[in-house]
């Protein structure tokens, strides 16, 4: 389908933009919990002169999960090698990026719920005693060599940390669950960011941006973008509140950060199922999505506004939804 505004995931244009990232943790707004315990461990592990222990990053997209294992690296003053877990199709191929990290690089597998398990398998031994078993020959004359590996660390990502297999997940020394960020925090990215394309921003249109960013930097980023385009255009040299309000409205991001296809989704549960539950297959078919994206991307968000509910019999709109859209809940 159609790419949306208002997606969390990562588009063509967002992948080019590397200098909005920012390099380190003092530049990383919110997710405060998260950066005061990586300080401390990334500075005792230099204190040690020791490889940081294996960090795992989770939550959803787009909330600064790849762009936090760059700063670990940044703050360790280490290499930073990145791959991710579709990529790596063999064994042979781990061992290959394995035997060249050098002593405390950090290695970057992202969407590591997708490495497949003969991989993961070269995964653990890698992780806990920096080793590499190598199987030498076939059948009954085969035999097992251990290979020693430089210390590194291992920083995982992904958007689905319940379909991490528990031995791989219980190998990580250090877990961070990344959350949506406040709309004051999300104001201050929107600043940044404005800052760094040399545009002029109130804080009221930075907030008002914010507001319908669904807790997510990277949908903050791509509207204010947007919406540079429609202040540009008119010739205005500044994003005010009325500015940013109405380039908002043109291109339909309500005041909640819902978009049209959000709309479709909770208007078909309200209209055509009482409200739910409903199951996520029929959702998805209502929207022309596969069932997964409907549940990585979209519903926790929906979720996290408390508009939809997750039962043991599908999914219900709550009547803050019915609210929103100023529709009486059928009883
Ligand atoms: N804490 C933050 N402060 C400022 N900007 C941020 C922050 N977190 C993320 N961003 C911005 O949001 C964008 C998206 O972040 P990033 O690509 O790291 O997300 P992600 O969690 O890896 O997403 P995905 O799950 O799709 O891989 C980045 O380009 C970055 O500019
Ligand atoms: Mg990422």
């Amino acid at each position: 389908m159609e790419e949306r505004i208002i997606s969390a995931r990562q588009s063509a244009e967002d992948a080019m933009e590397v200098s909005l990232r920012p390099r380190y943790l003092h530049e990383y707004i919110g997710q405060s919990r998260v950066k005061e315990n990586l300080k401390v461990y990334i500075e005792a592990a230099k204190m040690r002169r020791e490889a940081l222990d294996h960090v795992l990053l989770h939550g959803p997209p787009g909330l600064g999960k790849t762009t936090l294992s760059t700063i670990i690296a940044n703050e360790l003053g280490v290499q930073i090698r990145t791959t991710s877990g579709p990529a790596i199709e063999r064994p042979g191929d781990l061992a290959a990026i394995l035997t060249n990290l050098q002593p405390g690089d950090l290695l970057f597998i992202d969407e590591i719920h997708r490495l497949n398990r003969s991989v993961e398998e070269v995964l653990y031994p890698a992780m806990e005693d920096f080793a590499l078993d190598i199987v030498i020959g076939k059948g009954p004359s085969a035999r097992s060599i251990r290979l020693d590996l430089p210390p590194f660390t291992l920083v995982g990502a992904t958007t689905r940390a319940g379909s991490l297999s528990s031995p791989l997940r219980d190998r990580f020394g250090v877990v961070c669950r990344l959350e949506y960020y406040t709309v004051e925090e999300l104001t201050q990215i929107v600043r940044r960011t404005a800052e760094l394309l040399g545009m002029s921003i109130r804080t009221e249109g930075a907030r008002e941006i914010a507001v319908r960013s669904r807790g997510t930097p990277r949908v903050a980023n791509r509207l204010l973008k947007r919406v540079r385009d429609f202040v540009q255009v008119r010739g205005a040299g500044v994003i005010t509140l009325e500015a940013a309000r109405d380039a908002l409205d043109r291109i339909q991001v309500d005041k909640m950060g819902l978009d049209q296809v959000d709309h479709k989704l909770l208007m078909s549960i309200m209209e055509k199922f009482r409200g739910g539950p409903v199951g996520l297959e029929t959702i998805a078919a209502t929207i022309g999505e596969e069932a997964q994206t409907v549940e990585d991307v979209y519903e926790p968000y929906l979720m996290q506004i408390g508009f939809l509910e997750r039962t043991p019999r599908g999914r219900v709109v709550t009547p803050r939804c019915y609210q929103h859209f100023g529709m009486e809940m059928p009883r």
